[in-house]
Protein backbone atom coordinates (compact mmCIF):
# COMPACT_ATOMS: atom_id res chain seq x y z
CA UNK A 1 0.00 0.00 0.00
CA UNK A 2 1.00 3.43 -0.85
CA UNK A 3 0.23 6.67 0.29
CA UNK A 4 -0.63 8.83 -2.98
CA UNK A 5 -1.80 12.01 -4.33
CA UNK A 6 -4.77 12.46 -6.81
CA UNK A 7 -6.90 15.44 -8.29
CA UNK A 8 -10.14 15.93 -7.65
CA UNK A 9 -12.78 18.02 -9.52
CA UNK A 10 -16.14 18.12 -8.72
CA UNK A 11 -17.69 19.74 -11.93
CA UNK A 12 -20.23 22.40 -12.04
CA UNK A 13 -23.16 20.19 -12.03
CA UNK A 14 -22.73 18.84 -8.67
CA UNK A 15 -21.87 22.59 -7.29
CA UNK A 16 -24.83 23.96 -9.10
CA UNK A 17 -27.00 21.18 -6.94
CA UNK A 18 -25.37 22.16 -4.10
CA UNK A 19 -23.68 18.44 -3.33
CA UNK A 20 -20.37 20.30 -2.32
CA UNK A 21 -20.59 18.81 0.94
CA UNK A 22 -22.15 15.82 0.43
CA UNK A 23 -19.24 14.74 -1.66
CA UNK A 24 -16.53 16.08 0.39
CA UNK A 25 -17.95 14.43 2.80
CA UNK A 26 -17.83 10.78 1.35
CA UNK A 27 -13.92 11.56 0.52
CA UNK A 28 -13.76 12.29 4.28
CA UNK A 29 -15.48 9.03 5.46
CA UNK A 30 -13.42 7.04 3.02
CA UNK A 31 -9.74 8.18 4.69
CA UNK A 32 -9.06 10.42 1.68
CA UNK A 33 -7.37 13.49 3.39
CA UNK A 34 -8.45 16.76 1.81
CA UNK A 35 -4.70 18.46 1.76
CA UNK A 36 -5.47 21.30 -0.55
CA UNK A 37 -8.74 22.71 -2.00
CA UNK A 38 -10.48 25.62 -3.95
CA UNK A 39 -12.99 27.18 -5.60
CA UNK A 40 -12.65 28.31 -9.54
CA UNK A 41 -14.30 29.21 -12.76
CA UNK A 42 -11.93 27.73 -15.37
CA UNK A 43 -11.38 29.87 -18.29
CA UNK A 44 -11.49 28.04 -22.04
CA UNK A 45 -7.80 27.72 -21.79
CA UNK A 46 -7.26 26.07 -18.44
CA UNK A 47 -10.31 23.69 -19.27
CA UNK A 48 -8.83 22.78 -23.24
CA UNK A 49 -4.71 22.62 -21.57
CA UNK A 50 -6.32 20.68 -18.35
CA UNK A 51 -8.27 18.11 -21.10
CA UNK A 52 -5.43 18.49 -23.76
CA UNK A 53 -5.00 14.54 -24.04
CA UNK A 54 -8.92 14.90 -25.61
CA UNK A 55 -8.37 17.55 -27.88
CA UNK A 56 -8.97 15.24 -30.75
CA UNK A 57 -11.94 13.53 -29.49
CA UNK A 58 -15.92 14.61 -30.89
CA UNK A 59 -16.57 15.49 -27.22
CA UNK A 60 -13.74 17.92 -26.96
CA UNK A 61 -15.40 21.18 -27.50
CA UNK A 62 -19.02 19.89 -25.15
CA UNK A 63 -16.65 18.64 -22.73
CA UNK A 64 -14.93 22.86 -22.64
CA UNK A 65 -18.43 24.28 -22.90
CA UNK A 66 -19.40 22.29 -19.73
CA UNK A 67 -16.17 22.60 -17.16
CA UNK A 68 -16.56 26.00 -18.01
CA UNK A 69 -20.42 26.92 -17.96
CA UNK A 70 -19.93 27.30 -13.84
CA UNK A 71 -17.59 27.19 -10.34
CA UNK A 72 -15.71 24.11 -10.15
CA UNK A 73 -14.24 22.96 -6.85
CA UNK A 74 -10.83 21.32 -6.86
CA UNK A 75 -8.85 19.31 -4.39
CA UNK A 76 -6.18 17.68 -3.71
CA UNK A 77 -6.85 13.94 -1.94
CA UNK A 78 -3.92 11.69 -0.17
CA UNK A 79 -4.49 8.62 1.16
CA UNK A 80 -3.39 4.47 0.41
CA UNK A 81 -4.13 3.97 -2.96
CA UNK A 82 -6.12 7.59 -3.56
CA UNK A 83 -5.78 7.58 -7.48
CA UNK A 84 -8.25 4.08 -7.00
CA UNK A 85 -10.23 4.80 -3.71
CA UNK A 86 -11.41 7.70 -5.33
CA UNK A 87 -12.21 6.17 -8.71
CA UNK A 88 -13.76 3.41 -6.69
CA UNK A 89 -16.04 6.33 -4.76
CA UNK A 90 -16.97 8.18 -8.12
CA UNK A 91 -18.06 5.17 -9.84
CA UNK A 92 -18.04 4.32 -13.84
CA UNK A 93 -17.64 7.68 -16.20
CA UNK A 94 -20.93 7.25 -17.50
CA UNK A 95 -23.34 7.52 -14.88
CA UNK A 96 -26.05 4.82 -16.44
CA UNK A 97 -23.23 2.72 -15.66
CA UNK A 98 -21.92 3.65 -12.18
CA UNK A 99 -22.44 1.12 -9.02
CA UNK A 100 -24.90 1.98 -6.93
CA UNK A 101 -23.92 4.25 -4.30
CA UNK A 102 -21.14 5.92 -6.26
CA UNK A 103 -20.93 9.83 -7.03
CA UNK A 104 -22.10 9.46 -10.24
CA UNK A 105 -24.70 7.52 -9.01
CA UNK A 106 -26.26 9.01 -6.86
CA UNK A 107 -25.33 12.43 -8.26
CA UNK A 108 -24.72 12.64 -12.24
CA UNK A 109 -27.30 12.68 -14.74
CA UNK A 110 -25.62 12.53 -18.15
CA UNK A 111 -21.61 11.00 -19.17
CA UNK A 112 -21.11 15.23 -19.94
CA UNK A 113 -22.45 16.60 -16.51
CA UNK A 114 -21.00 13.35 -14.56
CA UNK A 115 -19.92 15.18 -11.08
CA UNK A 116 -16.77 14.55 -10.34
CA UNK A 117 -13.23 13.95 -12.14
CA UNK A 118 -10.41 11.85 -10.68
CA UNK A 119 -7.08 11.56 -11.86
CA UNK A 120 -6.51 8.10 -13.68
CA UNK A 121 -2.61 7.34 -13.23
CA UNK A 122 -0.07 8.18 -11.19
CA UNK A 123 1.18 9.83 -13.80
CA UNK A 124 -1.45 11.90 -14.41
CA UNK A 125 -2.58 12.53 -10.90
CA UNK A 126 1.34 14.01 -10.72
CA UNK A 127 0.43 16.07 -13.70
CA UNK A 128 -3.22 17.51 -12.23
CA UNK A 129 -2.27 18.33 -8.69
CA UNK A 130 0.71 20.60 -10.17
CA UNK A 131 -1.70 22.39 -12.92
CA UNK A 132 -3.81 23.95 -9.89
CA UNK A 133 -1.33 23.80 -6.93
CA UNK A 134 1.98 24.70 -6.32
CA UNK A 135 3.86 22.49 -3.80
CA UNK A 136 3.42 25.03 -0.99
CA UNK A 137 -0.30 25.42 -1.62
CA UNK A 138 -0.38 21.65 -0.33
CA UNK A 139 -0.77 20.56 3.07
CA UNK A 140 2.65 18.94 4.03
CA UNK A 141 2.71 15.04 4.23
CA UNK A 142 1.45 13.94 7.91
N1 LIG B 1 -18.32 9.65 -25.16
C1 LIG B 1 -18.35 10.77 -24.44
N2 LIG B 1 -19.28 11.73 -24.67
C2 LIG B 1 -19.30 12.87 -23.96
N3 LIG B 1 -18.43 13.15 -22.95
C3 LIG B 1 -17.52 12.24 -22.68
C4 LIG B 1 -17.42 11.00 -23.40
N4 LIG B 1 -16.39 10.30 -22.87
C5 LIG B 1 -15.88 11.07 -21.90
N5 LIG B 1 -16.54 12.23 -21.78
C6 LIG B 1 -16.31 13.33 -20.86
O1 LIG B 1 -14.91 13.57 -20.80
C7 LIG B 1 -14.44 13.37 -19.47
C8 LIG B 1 -13.07 12.79 -19.53
O2 LIG B 1 -13.14 11.51 -20.13
P1 LIG B 1 -12.30 10.29 -19.54
O3 LIG B 1 -12.33 9.21 -20.54
O4 LIG B 1 -10.98 10.82 -19.06
O5 LIG B 1 -13.26 9.85 -18.36
P2 LIG B 1 -13.00 9.60 -16.83
O6 LIG B 1 -11.56 9.41 -16.57
O7 LIG B 1 -13.95 8.60 -16.30
O8 LIG B 1 -13.54 10.96 -16.30
P3 LIG B 1 -12.72 12.09 -15.67
O9 LIG B 1 -11.46 12.25 -16.48
O10 LIG B 1 -13.62 13.30 -15.73
O11 LIG B 1 -12.52 11.60 -14.28
C9 LIG B 1 -15.49 12.47 -18.81
O12 LIG B 1 -15.57 12.63 -17.41
C10 LIG B 1 -16.75 12.95 -19.47
O13 LIG B 1 -17.28 14.10 -18.81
Amino acid sequence: MALERTLSIIKPDAVAKNVIGEIETRFEKAGLRIVAMKMLHLSREKAEGFYAEHKERPFFKDLVDFMTSGPVVVQVLEGENAIQANRDLMGATNPQEAAPGTIRADFAQSIDANAVHGSDSPESAAREVSYFFAEDEICPRS
